[in-house]
């Protein structure tokens, strides 16, 4: 089962899926947490770039939209033998960041076909204004008005693909409740 959180920058993506983890494995499953972009060479480039000033230019996204892709697929192996071993793959991030953050699904979509789509999509659905107000400017997608689009087109993408969609306004506690009982339903679990 690989299991995807999504969501605007600073939507509470790292801290819910810490507290997945910790949840599943005490429930007795075995967990693969993985994020994107990774910790690879081509991730770490990805980082790198990501703290330029320009990083919405339409060339700069169209260069970060073939590096994610590369990452993704090199991250592909490890989901697909985690899998293989029966754990659950929990991942922050996945193929449909890049749909939502860089320009063009058609293009994207190529050029991410080795990427497997996950089982189950959770989108932490929270207004920009109190995304930025909890971030502490980290990179430079951190704007308004980005961000703003970037939620239009996740909340688009959910419709279309299905996504769980969770309100992340609400407190730690709350929000894991709800992902738990998303989670729970789709591993025949009980919470
Ligand atoms: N439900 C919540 N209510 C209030 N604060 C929260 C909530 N969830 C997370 N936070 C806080 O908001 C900040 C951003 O959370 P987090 O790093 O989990 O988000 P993220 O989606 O992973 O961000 P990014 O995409 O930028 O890495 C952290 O300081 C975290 O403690
Ligand atoms: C996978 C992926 C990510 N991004 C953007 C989204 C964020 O601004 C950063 C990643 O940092 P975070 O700590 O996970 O928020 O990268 C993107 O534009 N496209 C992608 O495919």
């Amino acid at each position: 089962m690989y299991i995807c959180l999504e969501g605007i920058d600073g939507s509470g993506k790292s801290t819910q899926i810490k507290l997945l983890e910790q949840w599943l494995y005490n429930c007795g499953h075995e967990v693969l947490r993985v994020f994107e972009p990774t910790d690879s060479k081509v991730g770490r480039l990805i980082r790198e770039m990501l703290r330029n000033p320009h990083a919405t230019d339409e060339n700069f996204q169209r260069t970060l939209g073939l590096l994610f892709a590369a990452d993704r697929t090199i991250l592909m192996d490890k989901i697909i033998d985690a899998e293989v071993e029966g754990k659950v793959v929990i991942s922050d991030r996945c193929f449909y960041s890049s749909i939502a953050y860089q320009n063009g699904a058609e293009w994207l979509s190529q050029i991410n076909k080795f990427a497997r789509k996950p089982d189950l999509v959770l989108l932490l659905d929270l207004e920009p204004e109190t995304a930025l107000m909890r971030c502490e400017g980290k990179d430079s997608f951190e704007d308004r008005s980005f961000l703003e689009k970037i939620r239009k087109k996740y909340l688009k993408l959910a419709k279309e693909e299905e996504f769980f969609v969770v309100n992340a306004n609400n407190g730690i506690n709350k929000v894991h409740e709800d992902i738990k009982r998303i989670v729970a339903r789709r591993l025949g679990m009980c919470v």
